[in-house]
């Protein structure tokens, strides 16, 4: 069976259409480019929230969209882990309550989702939050709580946008070095959409250039970004 994320996808968007095709190893996959170039609707559609006009998406082997096939898993059968621009935690529902969500859908019991989303919040560092409501985090811990909902299903990959652009610059570098290490830990492949070169050079082991929905350029860290 193949391992990693494969897709090539056709989305249109109402100025041009997004037609993107890669193949994304283990470690972890930067995508930049200008704002509007299509790299939030690029992780929806591979999350399963924006349904391509064509192509195909394939995760370690398996199908996860093809238009050809009439295949459109839902999000919560993808194994993917998606944490979204400003994180969206469900604002009613306490800290534990949102790490546990993704497993509901998927099945899990009561119990062992809330063992699950502890040790999870554990490893956050974050464990002394369980009880509190989104409202009464900083934007540091909030980042933290999304990463533990979108990781606690063990994903096959992990969809992180914009993770730390809504941080103040200490918090930044704090939480930078804290994903790099979440990130090593996690073993899935990651795509990290960022326009921060300090991200690039700090987390990414590849880089994808969207421009106009278009992949203008690809490769290492050091080979792009010098480029660019
Ligand atoms: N639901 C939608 N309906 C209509 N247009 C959309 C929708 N979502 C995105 N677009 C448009 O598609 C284009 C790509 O948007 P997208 O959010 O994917 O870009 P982006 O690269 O993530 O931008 P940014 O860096 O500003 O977040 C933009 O022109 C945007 O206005």
């Amino acid at each position: 069976m193949q391992r990693g994320l494969f897709f090539d996808i056709q989305v249109p968007l109402p100025a041009f259409r997004l037609a993107v095709r890669a193949e994304v190893s283990p470690g972890v996959t930067a995508v930049v480019g200008p704002s509007g170039s299509g790299k939030t609707t690029l992780l929806r559609a591979l999350a399963g929230l924006t349904v391509p006009a064509d192509g195909i998406i394939q995760l370690n082997g398996r199908v996860l969209f093809s238009a050809k096939e009439g295949i459109h898993l839902p999000p919560e059968r993808r194994r993917v882990g998606y944490v979204p621009q400003q994180y969206a935690l469900f604002p009613r529902l306490r800290v534990i309550d949102n790490v546990m969500y993704g497993l509901k859908a998927r099945g899990v019991p009561r119990r062992e989702r809330r063992r699950r989303a502890m040790a999870m919040l554990e490893r956050m560092g974050i464990a002394h939050l369980a009880d509190r409501r989104p409202a009464q985090l900083s934007g540091g811990e909030a980042q933290r709580v999304a990463l533990a909902r979108a990781l606690v299903v063990e994903p096959d990959v992990l969809l992180l946008d914009e993770p730390l652009s809504a941080l103040d610059p200490e918090t930044r570098r704090q939480l930078r070095s804290f994903l790099r290490t979440v990130l090593a830990d996690a073993g899935c492949p990651v795509v990290c959409v960022t326009h921060d070169r300090e991200d690039v050079a700090t987390l990414a082991d590849a880089v994808l250039v969207l421009k106009q929905g278009r992949v203008v350029a690809a490769g290492s860290p050091k080979d792009v970004m010098e480029k660019a």
